[in-house]
């Protein structure tokens, strides 16, 4: 954000929920977000929040990612398939270093919540306060098949 004077995030998987992997709704994830925005203190006029579904054809999805957006002059990605496609577009790229990734891994905050450990100094304040709202680790807990209560 102190780069740009806009940044559009994109919600991916967009269909995805109540899996291992995404266990949160679009939705839901929109509201994390904010949540972890504002916590910065960063304008919601600042940046656009856009869910994009997954396609079939990779060959295609920069351009089916175009479609969901406000023109942009930049993208910023680490994932590879997400680097070589838009490049592959012709859209510059940048890709950002790694944050403290051994301790800021979703898959790894997935799992302690799964095994009912302290995640919550992992996450952003108000984001631990949502999640426990809608019971999000529960949900997780759930689907996996670890849930105590059954
Ligand atoms: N600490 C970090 N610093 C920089 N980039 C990060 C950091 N954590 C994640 N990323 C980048 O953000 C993207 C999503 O990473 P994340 O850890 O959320 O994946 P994930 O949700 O665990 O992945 P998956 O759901 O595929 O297991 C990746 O492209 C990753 O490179
Ligand atoms: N064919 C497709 O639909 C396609 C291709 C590349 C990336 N994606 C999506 O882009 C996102 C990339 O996420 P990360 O940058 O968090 O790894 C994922 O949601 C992934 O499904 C979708």
């Amino acid at each position: 954000m102190q780069r740009a004077d806009q940044v559009i995030v994109l919600i991916g998987s967009s269909q995805e929920s109540h899996t291992l992997s995404n266990p949160f709704t679009a939705g839901e994830r929109i509201e994390m977000i904010r949540y972890a925005l504002d916590e910065e203190g960063i304008e919601p006029s600042r940046y656009f929040l856009i869910p994009v579904p997954d396609i079939m054809m990779n060959s295609v999805w920069a351009y089916h990612v175009k479609t969901y957006v406000p023109s942009f002059d930049v993208v910023v990605a680490r994932n590879p398939l997400v680097i070589r496609l838009f490049k592959e577009a012709n859209v510059e790229v940048v890709e950002p270093p790694m944050f403290y990734r051994e301790k800021y891994n979703s898959t790894v905050i997935r799992k302690m919540m799964i095994n009912g450990e302290d995640w919550g100094k992992l996450v952003p304040k108000s984001v631990y306060n949502y999640i426990k709202s809608i019971k999000g680790d529960d949900r997780l807990r759930e689907i996996v098949g670890t849930d105590k209560k059954r």
